[in-house]
């Protein structure tokens, strides 16, 4: 059994304040270093939750987020880590992107993704929120990359909700799928793990959610259970929904169990029938 290196999954609970949501991930990247881990996932939206689009646009605009963004590739760095982080870009004076970067173990950004499913919802007794007031959404799936743990694919939060995106990187081979996130309460015990094992079970890749957990500000709360999945649908870790300091949780990614059960099990397409995606 080839076992690919070890990697990293951490859970944070961002607020406003970018410095203290730094802190938080540095130690989640020393940890992640100490435990011999080579690739640390991050969530969403790690370097700020913001209380409103104003504040957002302001704290994505602030030199505080570029700080943000150039320690943790210094840490990369340092540590001889990749860190795949979900942080916010500035689009134009009024939009921000929602993005996920890929940062190898040099401290370069090698791959970025733009959400492209934004969250627009008004939930009766529960959440209201519209993503696409302030975010700009974005144009195209990246095609998957090599990284120490396998061939990487990468999505966002409520893209998990579209299984296109998904199948898109598994027929350009991908092995690993990540949806960091920071999922609402209600829909994260409705919705989250049915969700991330049906995208592992369909795709027969593993599928590595990062996510935040816990209570942002007064009127923002995160689900959690940040978790990795097998692509037999089996989850091989797992971390709570209780927020008292950043968690990591460590799983190794075997990439024969990926072959296996793509060969036991070929899911062909009948595109005779219905169209690729
Ligand atoms: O607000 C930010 O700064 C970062 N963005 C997010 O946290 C986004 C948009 S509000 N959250 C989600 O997509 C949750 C999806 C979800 O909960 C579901 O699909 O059920």
């Amino acid at each position: 059994m080839v076992l690919a290196d070890e990697q990293a999954v951490g859970q944070i609970c961002a607020t406003a304040c970018i410095k203290s949501n730094l802190i938080q991930c540095q130690t989640l990247v020393r940890q992640a270093a100490h435990a011999g881990a080579k690739v640390l996932f991050l969530p969403e939206a790690s370097d700020y939750i913001a209380t409103s689009a104003e504040e957002s646009l302001a704290l994505a605009q602030s030199s505080y987020c570029s700080h943000f963004l150039s320690a943790l590739m210094d840490d990369a760095k340092d540590k001889g880590l990749h860190i795949n982080v979900g942080v916010h870009e500035v689009a134009s004076d009024r939009r921000l992107k929602n993005s996920l970067l890929w940062i190898d173990d040099e401290g370069r950004i090698t791959q970025s993704y733009q959400k492209i499913h934004l969250f627009d919802v008004d939930i009766k007794d529960g959440p209201i929120l519209k993503e696409s007031k302030n975010v700009e959404p974005g144009q195209k799936i990246v095609p998957p990359f090599e990284t120490p743990v396998g061939r990487v694919g990468l999505a966002i939060c409520f893209d998990l909700r579209f299984p296109e995106i998904g199948l898109a990187l598994r027929r350009q081979d991908t092995e690993v799928i990540t949806y960091p996130s920071a999922f609402t309460v209600p829909t994260g015990k409705a919705h989250w793990e049915s969700l991330l094992r049906a995208r592992a079970i369909e795709t027969q890749s593993y599928v590595v959610a990062a996510a935040q957990g816990g209570p942002h500000n007064e009127k923002r709360r995160s689900y959690g259970h940040s978790m990795v999945i097998n692509p037999w649908g089996e989850i091989v870790g797992e971390l709570g929904d209780e927020y008292a300091e950043p968690q990591l949780l460590t799983a190794d990614i075997d990439l024969d169990l990926v072959s296996k059960i793509r060969k036991e099990m070929p899911l062909l397409r009948r595109t005779d029938v219905y169209p690729e995606i």
